[in-house]
């Protein structure tokens, strides 16, 4: 029997700033379309605008590329929505496609959410077209100059980004816009196939691993069970197979499996099907995951690798809360930034691992060029660039348990920003690489992150008792328990090492042991304040205040060095 002739699956993304003509392009491109395309949903037609993922696919020959044989390549449109409001379905499209468009209004070029979509993009896509949509609203005159014109602002925007290069094709999917009738012809749009199929690559698509699937629509057919539509983001399936809905905390049996209308027993990675279970109510699983039973983690904390964006225009303040996507859900979270330990700044980049070997740096916030505790850095480092780690990471503490795989994609975003503020609200993106599963994270597994703070104290020396031994003061609080810095080192800014020996008095002050012995010069030094001191507060009490304030351009200083690791339940205090 001749083989059936190939079909491969490109999932291509339809993102850019609402009312860019998303969905007026996906139906110009498409012939076939699905249970859920062109805003047919009620909610979607009544508002006109699109309000979930719409899924549309159109064919064509194999392109030479992707190999020899008779064969079609179908395109699965992923039409997200455009709207402000709707980013984390964006974010949800963005992960489940190979190849993505990004539709720019020609007549406005880049607008907040198109920047975001570009964000969006170089985050979880390889490849991008761009799309310049409306050029009917172009007076026929201008209308190449213009076009023109945009192509190279687009250029421009896009030259340091890993899309720098990518076709630009002008289009108009619908001239003349709403009005317009169903037959007026749209422009471009062949020419803009051809773009695809020159930039259609055959993903990597690996069947092996865990079943993992996005579930965008949920509906029942009588007689027959609950039917699931989405695409599978790793693994395949099989007529047969268990599968699991941990959001509803069920295994079910694939009863029967449909693509694009057209009922199959098998499916993997990329492509786009429809599965059937035995009944259960769909209004539970509008939107969510089904898995290899026991495949996900249901995390409370986790920790990841991270970059900042560098459209983000805040800081990231460690303790800051923000909405962090993991995979396909969103919830709110707190954040604490650390860094590798100084000696480790130029560590290679450690990919899906996390080392909990090694100390880590705590951070007030992600270190970057413009950031307060990179200046720190400056003045400590002499070249005086800010010296950035290769790596940093963040501990994510969760305000409720999410679902999701290892490894998955991490955004976090400001997402309660005023969506008419013309800024990016996508603050940080990463690799989610350890999850804490059980909710007592805090006694069960933190302890186990070495995140240290670095402790810095000064002090005085206020006068030598011999020349083993000198009486310190104002490095601790009065009411300080001097007792539990016993033994600790210290150093006097004259170079002699010193220990913690004994509290000294009621006022704070304390006894330090000199064991090498204090140096000539330091006991001049100290006696020639002590003289300054007694002749100046003879008698005179005030005077003696008097003379202790100038006390403080004492010559002699103390500093007390040690780290603290942040989740040391004992907080030790401890110095290399
Ligand atoms: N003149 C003209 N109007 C267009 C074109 N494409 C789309 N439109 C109109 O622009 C408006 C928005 O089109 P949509 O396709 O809904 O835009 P969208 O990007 O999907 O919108 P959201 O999904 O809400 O972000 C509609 O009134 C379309 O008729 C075009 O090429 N020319
Ligand atoms: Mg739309």
């Amino acid at each position: 029997m001749a083989a059936l002739p190939r079909v491969l699956n490109v999932n291509v993304g339809v993102l850019g700033h609402i009312d860019s003509g998303k969905t007026a392009l996906a139906r110009a491109l498409s012939t076939t379309g699905s249970t859920a395309a062109f805003d047919r949903a009620p909610q979607s037609r009544a508002r006109g605008i699109t309000l979930d993922l719409g899924f549309s696919c159109f064919r064509t020959a194999l392109p030479p590329q992707l190999g020899p044989g008779p064969g079609e390549l179908q395109f699965t449109l992923v039409d997200c929505p455009g709207h402000a409001s709707l980013i984390r379905t964006i974010i949800g499209g963005a992960q489940i496609i190979d190849l993505m468009m990004l539709v720019i209004d020609v007549t406005k070029g880049m607008q907040t959410q198109s920047a975001e979509c570009l964000v969006i993009g170089q985050i979880a896509c390889q490849k991008m077209v761009v799309v310049l949509n409306k050029i009917d609203l172009l007076p026929e005159g201008k209308r190449q100059s213009a076009i023109e014109k945009m192509t190279k602002k687009m250029q421009k925007t896009l030259e340091n980004t890993k899309f720098c290069g990518c076709p630009i094709v002008a289009v108009a999917a619908k001239p003349g816009g709403p009005e317009a009738p169903e037959s007026e012809n749209p422009l471009g749009v062949s020419e803009l196939i051809e773009v695809l199929k020159s930039q259609a690559y055959l993903p990597s698509r690996d069947p092996s691993g865990n079943f993992l699937m996005a579930v965008d629509h949920c509906f029942s057919i009588k007689g027959q069970g609950t039917v699931m539509t989405g695409t599978i983001l790793s693994g395949s399936v099989s007529l047969g197979d268990n599968v699991e809905i941990p959001a509803l905390k069920v295994t079910k049996k694939v009863k029967s499996m449909q693509m694009f209308h057209t009922p199959v027993t098998y499916a993997m990675q990329g492509d786009r099907v429809g599965i059937c279970v035995t009944q259960f109510d769909p209004k539970l699983l509008e939107r969510g995951l089904v898995c290899t039973p026991e495949s996900l983690h249901t995390i409370h904390a986790a920790i990841i690798s991270l970059k900042k964006i560098q459209y983000f225009r805040g800081a990231l303040q460690t303790k800051a809360k923000f909405h962090i996507t993991v995979g396909h859900e969103t919830v709110m979270g707190r954040v604490m930034f650390f860094s590798p330990a100084p000696a480790d700044f130029n560590e290679e980049i450690q990919e899906n691992a996390f080392d909990f070997e090694k100390d880590y740096l705590y951070q007030e916030e992600y270190l970057s060029k413009d950031s307060k505790s990179s200046e720190e850095n400056k003045e400590n480092d002499q070249s005086g660039e800010v010296q950035l780690p290769r790596q940093q990471w963040a501990l994510l503490e969760f305000e409720k348990p999410v679902t999701c795989p290892k490894l998955c994609l991490v955004i976090g975003s400001k997402l309660d920003t005023d969506i008419h503020a013309n800024t990016c609200r996508l603050a940080f993106h990463g690799v989610l690489l350890q999850g804490m599963e059980d909710k007592n994270y805090i006694e069960t597994f933190l302890p186990k992150l070495k995140v240290y703070k670095l402790k810095h104290k000064e002090g005085q020396v206020e006068r030598a008792m011999d020349d083993y031994s000198v009486i310190g003061r104002s490095l601790f609080k009065k009411e300080t328990n001097i007792q539990i810095f016993v033994g600790l080192k210290v150093k006097l800014s004259t170079g002699e090492d010193g220990l913690i020996d004994s509290g000294f008095g009621q006022s704070g002050k304390f006894k330090i042991r000199i064991p090498d012995g204090l140096k000539p010069e330091t006991k001049t030094l100290l006696t020639a304040a002590s003289k300054k001191k007694s002749k100046a507060g003879k008698g005179d009490a005030n005077k003696e205040d008097e003379s202790s304030k100038n006390d403080s351009a004492q010559p002699v200083t103390i500093t007390l060095l040690f780290k603290r690791y942040v989740f040391d339940t004992q907080k030790k205090m401890i110095q290399s």
